[in-house]
């Protein structure tokens, strides 16, 4: 299901000009000497996965410093898990990357809640310099060269690939060896496999595994995506981001991520993982600093989990276009009135919306709710 927040009027989306941005930065700093290409592919750069983060479970709403607080669980939760060198690595990483693209600076880092993952990956050198090399070679003639031509490259530094099996599936592993058209690939379970040099494609990096937003892999190809979005799920980070679009993966049972402490986090931007929350906290921002209509479009299929995530957008904005007279509250219980004369099992869904809505939720001059709009339309 893809979410994404955007001014009513827009020539140019923001992805789009943030992939220019990248491409002639790209451009002008492309190095000189380096190894063969990779094919053509978005040209982003590997980023640090800089909020390799869990939602906290332990926040504390009216710390009167909450990202001190949740810095300090941070930490005291990293060295449980005995890993205290992760942050510490993972500033060295921070400055050798500064370092390696000029004035680059890691996003907030001031403010992020800097939880590694369990199990998560740590970082070290063998493995920025990998991301550092796919990057180079990336921009050195992207484009220019197939990606079956650098597949000796791979062989010789034993980077992973993609291969897709005779059952459509991808799974991961190294190629050991080609022959003509077909390479001779040892996957993660131990198998050698024969397939055509088609079916293969570049893998990132383990360091990229799970990164919040897709733009900061290497290889932005149909395994790596699927693949990061999977790591994430399992997790129970069912956000996750593609520039400014929300991908939200619907978890099928309780995940302890809503509620007041996660509002008041994300308000005040204690914490910046992918989360419906902050796509309505960067809507209802926009629509206070620019004051122009705010539209959030939530599409997916029956069951995505549109009509949840939509609750829970509302939810967002209630409590922080909530006033005195509670006009608010009317509006999230429209829901129940709209689910019950509108709302039927299906197989794909037990509690399907049987027509679409268009939400508006006007606030005035002062950030407060002063009203809502809805409408409905007949689904198919
Ligand atoms: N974020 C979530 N957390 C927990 N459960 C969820 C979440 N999102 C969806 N679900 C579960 O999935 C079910 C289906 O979600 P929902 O009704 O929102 O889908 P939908 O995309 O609106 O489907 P339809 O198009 O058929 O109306 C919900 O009843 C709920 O049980």
């Amino acid at each position: 299901m893809m979410l994404s927040a955007s001014p009513s009027m827009v020539a140019r989306s923001s992805l789009e000009e943030m992939l220019e941005s990248l491409r002639r930065r790209d451009e002008c700093e492309r190095p000189k000497d380096l190894p063969p290409a990779l094919p053509a592919r978005p040209t982003s750069r590997a980023r640090l996965p800089s909020a390799r983060k869990s939602l906290p479970t332990d926040f504390k709403v009216g710390e009167e410093n909450g990202a001190k607080a949740s810095m300090e669980s941070a930490e005291k939760r990293s060295s449980l898990n005995g890993k205290e060198d992760g942050k510490r690595k993972e500033k060295e990483w921070g400055a050798k990357r500064n370092n390696s693209f000029g004035s680059k600076k890691l996003r907030k880092e001031q403010t992020v809640v800097d939880l590694p993952y369990d199990g998560g990956v740590m970082l070290d050198e063998e493995k920025v310099n990998e991301v550092l090399e796919v990057n180079e070679m990336k921009s050195a003639k992207s484009g220019e060269v197939e990606w079956e031509d650098n597949l000796g490259y791979f062989i010789k530094k034993k980077l992973r690939v993609w291969c897709r099996l005779e059952d459509g599936k991808w799974e991961s592993g190294m190629i050991q060896s080609t022959s003509g058209d077909e390479a001779f690939v040892l996957l993660s379970n131990g198998n050698v496999v024969k397939v055509s040099t088609g079916e293969l494609l570049p893998a990132n990096p383990d360091i990229l595994e799970g990164v919040d937003d897709l733009i900061q892999l290497s290889y932005l190809n149909e395994p790596s995506v699927l693949n990061n979005i999977q790591y994430r799920y399992s997790r129970d980070m069912i956000y996750s981001k593609a520039g400014p679009v929300l991908i939200a993966v619907n978890p099928f049972k309780a995940v302890p991520i809503y509620g007041n402490k996660f509002i008041t986090a994300y308000r005040q931007k204690v914490m910046d993982s992918p989360h419906v929350y902050a796509i309505a906290d960067t809507a209802y921002n926009e629509m206070m600093g620019d004051g122009v209509n705010q539209s959030i479009i939530i599409s997916g299929e029956s069951g995505a989990g549109k009509t949840e995530t939509a609750k829970f957008a509302m939810q967002y904005l209630a409590a922080l276009g909530g006033g005195s007279e509670g006009i608010e509250y009317e509006i999230l219980q429209t829901n129940h009135i709209l689910e019950a004369f509108g709302n039927a099992k299906t197989s794909r869904n037990d509690n399907s919306s049987r027509f679409g809505k268009l939400i508006e939720i006007h606030f005035s001059a002062f950030g407060k709710i002063c009203g809502a709009k809805i409408q409905t339309c007949k689904g198919v």
